[in-house]
């Protein structure tokens, strides 16, 4: 059983096709990078997985059952906003106020919701934060917090919209590993969106690239290629390897760079 399937999915929005006609299988336990520019899907396909948008053509499995809403086996980090830097909670409220707000309905109370809270902090390694007040915590900080809420109920799938946006390449890479260690322990599989290639290439196992309604999933090697990305960018792509380094260039400028632009800060 694969832990997302996608049979001759199209997905339209405001008028416009997001995917066309997508067909892929994801492995349970895999950790899949899904990168594309601005636009080219990456949150929709998560609020399909959710069953938020419901695809205009094909089918959309989730760990063997067709993409519905509420499924306590996904646990979703959205793209991080403004407001939550700003609520007056502690790391534990926090984490706690997921079981009734965007994860509502998972059955505990007392004793054993206090138990669950405790499990995921611990698990994130976020028990420290859990009297510190959320306005005065780091970006990186805040990031466990809200993974933390990601393994309320335990979820068998991740997905996680942008997780390592505006941290410093110190605290992307403790949130990476951080994911990579979950994903491994809880036997978890994980879709993590990112605008740059380069800090998932030691932990992803595959990439699941979109762009112009395609998508490319495969090895790095395989996906990250001039052909493959002129293809799902609609222009000519240059792929530069630096080292241990991947660029995606177009007419001399670095696209994972130049490209998005996006209004959350942590
Ligand atoms: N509810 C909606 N109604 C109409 N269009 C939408 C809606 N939601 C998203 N879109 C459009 O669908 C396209 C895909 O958006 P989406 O947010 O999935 O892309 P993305 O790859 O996550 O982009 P980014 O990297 O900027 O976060 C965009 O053009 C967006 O404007």
């Amino acid at each position: 059983m694969s832990a997302i399937h996608l049979d001759h999915v199209t997905i339209g929005l405001g008028g416009r096709k997001i995917l066309a006609d997508i067909s892929l299988s994801i492995g349970q336990g895999e950790f899949i990078g899904l990168l594309g520019p601005n636009g080219a899907g990456k949150t929709s396909l998560m609020r399909a997985l959710l069953g938020l948008i419901r695809p205009t053509q094909g089918t959309i499995r989730v760990l063997g059952e067709p993409a519905r809403r509420g499924n306590p086996a996904i646990g979703y980090l959205p793209q991080m906003h403004r407001a939550v830097a700003g609520l007056r909670l502690s790391g534990w409220n926090f984490v706690a106020s997921a079981v009734d707000g965007h994860r509502w309905g998972l059955p505990w109370s007392g004793p054993e919701l206090r138990r669950e809270v405790d499990w995921a902090l611990d698990a994130v390694g976020a028990a420290d934060l859990a009297r510190r007040a959320l306005a005065d915590l780091s970006g990186g900080e805040r990031q466990r917090l809200l993974l933390a809420q990601c393994l309320l109920g335990r979820p068998r799938l991740l997905l996680l919209d942008e997780p390592l946006i505006s941290l410093d390449p110190h605290h992307q890479q403790h949130v990476l590993e951080l994911v990579r260690k979950l994903q491994r322990e809880l036997d978890i599989t994980v879709l993590f969106s990112a605008h740059e290639i380069n800090p998932l290439l030691d932990v992803i196992d595959r990439v699941l690239y979109l762009g112009q309604g395609h998508a490319a999933l495969g090895s790095v090697e395989k996906v990250i290629t001039g052909p493959v990305l002129s293809r799902l960018y609609g222009s000519e792509i240059e792929v530069i390897r630096l080292g241990s380094r991947i660029f995606v260039m177009a007419n001399g400028h670095d696209l994972e760079h130049a490209e998005h632009r996006h209004d959350a800060h942590l």
